[in-house]
């Protein structure tokens, strides 16, 4: 079989396209008749069963053939739907049809009637196609396929290229117990069982080689033109149970995705991140350096939630890792608990409701009050305190706020010039601010001295800003009339754990696990977002909306190569760039750069091949973090 050439044999059905071709004829050819659904399951289980070799293809065509009742017109309609369902990966790696056009077999136990139609798109060429032909009667009808061909025969592929007789090495792509066969006859190098459309166990396991699409077949044999690296092997590890559909999305691009429903703590992180290459979390987990300097192949990290101050930004730049979160995702969530809480302090709804359950009734207006025409006090009027401003004005409160940046006022807000002043006003405080470092402990005995006696206290920003030594003596003096607490210095890794502060069992308290964020809504909208973030980033480079990249909004990348470079902010590395190119005669299309305090960002995108010796030359910049290419 020797010669240095290599011939790629591949399967139509679920290989080259996503679907089983005679499924889709039956749903097309069925339409308006009564036993439609009927058949149509059986057409698919007899189609699975053959697939899996536990049927004999004849009687599997025939059984088929009589249930479709189909007739020649269909077959338009049927290659009209193929041709949109074409594998995705094949799709992508036109190129490599054209460049091997000779050496490209289509060898299938289909009908040439609709794949030389599909293939042909490909530059696969009709005499390479080696497959059965329908017979039709006078009016049209499908009433048979041609028996002598060897196809229509359990072994008919190894037959077939048995009379081949290939020269060269030859490679076997396909999903089905027929495309092993082949190997098992001898006639292949190596067997690729495809899993992009379907998985089946059996074939799995006998394969050389497992290839998630064409993308990962051409890579390993060092043929890949069109795609600078297998989205396979792009490992993602999503924890805390973030969405499903955050899970879906991210198998769907053909990442390699693993889930962990909690949180991770440093080591365990230190350990798991070596192979990662997306990280997605929430509040929870701690992304250290130390972490970093584990994370050898991190290119993202996603936060599917709105605080980051989890993440250390400045180290992630460092090492080129870029982050990106959902700032407005779980936003109205969040204020909708705060409304629900101020009203619920304000009757002590809660302290009430577990007297009920203790069987005391305590029927009193003692200390409870309506909210309207009191004053909220909101401290950081960002995305959340603007928002809260709003729905709580609604209500009649009366609203104040304060921020250490300048912010408009939204409707009849009023803007407080300290904190002090917000504290001396409001009846209700509530804090909104993020979780940067210097918020630590930013309220404590001081604020609350300020306050008003018998004033409300609200905290579903971050654990850490508040003192909760100060906190708890100010509620059991009776200085704070309740408080609502979502968020905690400590909190449980898991829902296993125990939740363990010294705020228990105080009165008129509030204590929620952390949930401001936890909607279906919210966490429905953060999984539609930071995923598209991500894969964005990763396969056209553009940074917008990244919380610690320089944003770069980026064109789509037409007939040409794109090189991302991400460097330590120093001055002269774009001309040593420039001057690498001009050195191998390259001609830049377009080039964008943006820089922050650490890093720069440069994107090149150049029209012409390149040879190896530039990548070299770009990667050995010096002060170069990160490199990479997409074709
Ligand atoms: N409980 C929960 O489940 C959730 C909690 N959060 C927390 O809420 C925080 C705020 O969220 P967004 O409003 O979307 O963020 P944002 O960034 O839009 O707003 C934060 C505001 O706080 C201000 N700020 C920071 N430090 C301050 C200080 N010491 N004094 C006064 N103002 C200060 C900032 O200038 C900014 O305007 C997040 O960073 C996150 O930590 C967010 C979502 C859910
Ligand atoms: O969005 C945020 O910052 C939150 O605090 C919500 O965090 P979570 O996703 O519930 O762990």
């Amino acid at each position: 079989m020797r010669n240095g050439k290599k011939n790629f044999i591949i399967d139509f059905d679920s290989t080259f396209t996503q679907v089983e071709a005679l499924d889709v004829l039956a749903e097309i050819s069925l339409e308006g008749h009564p036993e439609r659904k009927d058949r149509i399951k059986k057409i698919k289980d007899i189609t699975d069963v053959g697939m899996n070799g536990e049927l004999n293809l004849r009687e599997s065509l025939d059984q088929r053939l009589a249930l479709l009742d189909a007739h020649k017109k269909d077959l338009e309609s049927l290659v009209e739907r193929l041709k949109k369902q074409v594998s995705k990966s094949f799709k992508r790696n036109k190129e490599f049809f054209n460049e091997h056009a000779d050496r490209i077999f289509i060898i299938s136990n289909g009908f040439k009637d609709f794949i030389v139609p599909i293939v042909s798109e490909y530059h696969v060429k009709p005499e390479n196609v080696f497959a059965n032909s329908f017979e039709f009667d006078e009016s049209g009808k499908i009433v048979g396929y041609d028996r002598d061909n060897a196809l229509s025969l359990n072994n008919g592929k190894v037959e077939q290229l048995r009379k081949l007789n290939l020269q060269g090495d030859v490679y076997v792509i396909g999903d089905g117990y027929t495309d092993y066969e082949i190997k098992v006859a001898g006639l292949a190098n190596k067997f690729y069982a495809f899993t992009e459309n379907v998985e089946r166990e059996n074939i799995l396991e006998k394969a050389d080689h497992v290839t998630p699409s064409l993308d990962e077949f051409l890579y390993i044999n060092k043929m890949n033109t069109a795609i600078s690296y297998p989205k396979n092997r792009i490992n993602v590890l999503l924890l805390e149970n973030v969405h499903p559909r955050a899970i879906e999305q991210m198998k769907h691009e053909g990442y390699n995705v693993e889930v962990y429903p909690a949180g991770l703590d440093e080591d365990e992180l230190c350990e798991k991140i070596k192979n990662v290459s997306v990280l997605g979390i929430r509040s929870k987990t701690q992304v250290t350096a130390r972490v970093l300097e584990s994370a050898n192949r991190l290119i993202a990290v996603g936060a599917f939630c709105i605080g980051t101050n989890q993440i250390d930004l400045e180290a992630c730049l460092k090492k080129g890792v870029a982050v990106f979160n959902a700032p407005f995702s779980n936003t109205r969530s969040v204020v909708e608990l705060a409304i629900a809480e101020i009203i619920a302090l304000m009757r002590k709804l809660f302290d009430r409701s577990t007297f009920m359950h203790q069987g005391k009734w305590d029927k009193s207006a003692k200390g409870s009050f309506e909210i309207r025409g009191k004053s909220l006090g909101i401290i950081g009027y960002g995305n959340i305190g603007a928002q809260l401003s709003v729905l709580a004005e609604s209500l009649g409160l009366i609203v104040y706020y304060y921020d250490v940046e300048e912010k408009l006022a939204l409707g009849n807000a009023r803007k407080c010039h300290s904190l002090q002043e917000l504290l001396s006003v409001s009846d209700i405080v509530t804090l909104h601010v993020d979780g940067r470092p210097e918020n630590k402990n930013m309220f404590g005995e001081e604020q609350f001295n300020i306050m008003r006696d018998k004033a409300i206290f609200l905290n579903l920003s971050r654990g850490h800003v508040v003192d909760i030594a100060a906190l708890k003596a100010n509620i059991e003096s009776g200085k704070i009339a309740g408080a609502a607490i979502d968020v905690f210095p400590q909190e449980p890794k898991s829902n296993n754990e125990e939740f363990i502060s010294e705020l228990r069992t105080l009165p008129n308290t509030i204590l929620s696990p952390h949930i401001g964020g936890s909607t279906i809504e919210a966490q429905e909208n953060i999984a539609n977002f930071v995923p598209n973030k991500i894969m964005d980033y990763i396969n056209t480079g553009s940074t917008s909306n990244s919380v610690n990249f320089p944003n770069l909004q980026l064109p789509t990348l037409e007939n040409a190569h794109r090189l991302i470079h991400i460097h330590e902010n120093m001055p002269g590395i774009l001309a040593r760039i420039n001057k690498v190119l001009a050195d191998h005669d390259i001609n830049i299309v377009g080039q964008y750069l943006k820089t922050n305090e650490v890093i720069g960002y440069v994107i090149t995108d150049i029209d012409k091949e390149y040879d190896k010796e530039v990548i070299k030359a770009l990667r050995n910049i010096e002060h170069t973090i990160k490199f990479r290419v997409l074709y």
